[in-house]
């Protein structure tokens, strides 16, 4: 039986099972169910990403595969020639696929690396400057018909495609990630199963952020590809209230409502998410709905890429170090001293040097920030915000830069590499997020003895523990996390944590520690979703035709 019983009747994650044998692990493994796996996403890293999903989506497929999965990520193919797709090769296999009222031909391109087939879609309107959703203007006008060819294109790409000489065929499962993926579930249900196609197939939604929904107007349906009586599964009403003007009737089309109407499970990417978004302040509009299906929600907490966030190899870091051996980081500072020196802020090794990584947006706390700055930077600290969003907080950034300019530094922009250096040479990460599904950086963080004070929501408050100088072992914490979120709540974290850096060097070395020590790769993580594929194949599909 799959992952549940191994030889001698020990369970995985028993204490016994750490003394099984060689010969008996490599059984465990025999014992195991291999499943065809299609990731659809909208961003994977290295090939796109603007945010966690592409981290996820880069990372996950890989550690599935190396658990022996069959595993393809589809995603588009965003600019033509950018170096990012150098690697990928033309498929040959162009194909037709049947939405905006019309027929539209996608080419296929693939690379297989790491053990993961990354196939990506070429169409016309994905070879545009600026992210995968938009640029400087604002967010591309016709993204409902991008991400509806993508999910026609991910659903034809198992039966079509003959990767490494075999195709993935029908019986294979579809992770659909936030709603640009959303109407694979859907097409599943109204367009394949109803002819006899992907019958045994099943799918999973994965939730990542769920204020995002794809929602357009009703007269959008018509583009979607999908038979007039499936119109109920996406149809969503506006309250009263978020109409626009007396004849709006508030009729729309949801993507996101879609998937969950038809999914067979429902993901999100931490357990504490996966209740927010059964609560009516959590849910944006779904949390009836999602109550309804709560017996197939499941929350798993995101891994991370632990080769690419490795402080003892970091390509982009100066200076590198370990949980051992903390010379780097703690005598030395070079990695503090060198990005004080890049953002041309004084160099002064003993000041606490704070940092801030995210899309400058209300779900990442920004306005607590903006109100909370000017008291915080009467201390004696530094602090770096990196991020790139709203517009007038990027002119906030810079407006504050001039006027704190010896504390001060605010990078405008996405750039990963001085992400890496941030969370290196920071002292404390500060991370007030609204809501916060799960949260990267804090992880991130941790990893490279950067102390982490986040808003205790979704997943920061299941990752990051508070310090309790009273505590032993793990239970001493690895941060802050603090509640509610209001300003004086962050500025009275902040300041203890800054108490702690100055004048309590043996438990902030605790902190650093405990931190690095933490288990966040995605090894364990890939049991976890093994465990909800498991489920999501003994029951029969949700919608059967
Ligand atoms: N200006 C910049 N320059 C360089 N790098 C930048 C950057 N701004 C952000 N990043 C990077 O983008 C990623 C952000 O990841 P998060 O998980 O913190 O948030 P996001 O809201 O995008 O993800 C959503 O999906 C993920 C994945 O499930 C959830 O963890 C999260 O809670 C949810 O909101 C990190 O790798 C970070 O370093």
């Amino acid at each position: 039986q799959y992952l549940c019983h191994i030889p001698g009747d020990v369970q995985v994650g028993d204490t016994h099972a750490d003394k099984l044998e060689d010969d008996e692990l490599t059984q465990v493994n025999l014992n195991k169910v291999p499943y065809n796996i299609v990731f659809v996403t909208s961003e994977a890293s290295p090939y796109s990403k603007t945010g966690g999903l592409g981290d996820v989506c880069g990372s996950l497929p890989i550690a599935l595969a190396a658990r022996g999965h069959r595993v393809m990520v589809v995603s588009p193919r965003y600019l033509c020639g950018d170096e990012r797709f150098a690697g990928t090769v033309n498929l040959d296999s162009p194909t037709k696929v049947y939405c905006a009222g019309g027929v539209q031909e996608v080419d296929f391109f693939h690379e297989y690396r790491k053990g993961v087939d990354w196939v990506f879609v070429d169409h016309p309107c994905y070879r545009r400057p600026g992210n995968p959703y938009g640029d400087i203007y604002g967010a591309f006008g016709d993204n409902q018909f991008r991400f509806t060819l993508l999910c026609h294109a991910a659903c034809e790409a198992p039966l079509v495609l003959p990767l490494g000489g075999f195709t993935y065929g029908q019986n294979c499962l579809f992770l659909a990630n936030d709603w640009h993926a959303g109407l694979v579930p859907v097409l599943l249900a109204a367009k394949y199963r109803p002819h006899g196609i992907y019958k045994d197939a099943r799918s999973i939604i994965v939730i990542h952020n769920i204020a995002h929904q794809g929602v357009e107007a009703a007269s959008t349906y018509c583009n979607l590809g999908l038979p007039w009586e499936w119109y109920g599964a996406l149809e969503w009403i506006f309250p009263t209230w978020a109409r626009t003007h007396a004849l709006d009737t508030g009729q729309a089309v949801n993507i996101l409502k879609g998937a969950i109407v038809t999914a067979d499970r429902i993901l999100t990417v931490s357990e504490g998410y996966a209740w927010e978004i059964t609560t009516p302040e959590g849910g944006y509009g779904l949390h009836e709905l999602l109550t309804s299906r709560e017996f197939v929600v499941n929350g798993i907490t995101n891994g991370i890429d632990i080769t690419e966030w490795d402080p003892s190899s970091d390509e982009h870091i100066s200076s590198h170090y370990t949980a051992d051996d903390l010379s780097g980081k703690v005598v030395i500072m070079e990695c503090k001293i060198a990005l004080q020196k890049e953002l041309g802020l004084p160099i002064r090794p003993d000041c606490p040097l704070i940092g801030f990584i995210g899309r400058l947006d209300y779900q990442k706390g920004i306005d607590v920030i903006l109100s909370a700055a000017p008291a915080l930077l009467q201390d004696d600290v530094q602090f770096v915000m990196l991020g790139s969003g709203e517009r007038q907080y990027e002119e906030w950034m810079r407006a504050t830069e001039a006027a704190f300019n010896s504390k001060y530094r605010g990078w405008v922009g996405f750039n990963v590499a001085i992400a890496h250096r941030i969370t290196a040479g920071c002292d404390i990460l500060l991370m007030p997020s609204r809501f916060e599904p799960c949260g990267l950086n804090q992880l991130y963080a941790m990893r490279y003895g950067t102390v982490p004070v986040v808003h205790g929501t979704g997943g920061l408050k299941e990752t990051v523990k508070t310090f309790n100088p009273y505590a032993e072992g793990e239970d001493e914490g690895t941060g802050w996390a603090f509640s509610p979120l209001t300003r004086e709540c962050m500025l009275e974290a902040v300041r203890v944590a800054i108490k702690t850096y100055r004048e309590h060097k043996t438990s902030w070395e605790g902190l650093m520690r405990r931190g690095m020590e933490r288990d966040c790769s995605w090894d364990n993580v890939a049991l976890e979703y093994e465990q909800v594929f498991q489920w999501a194949f003994m029951d029969p599909p949700y919608i059967i035709n």
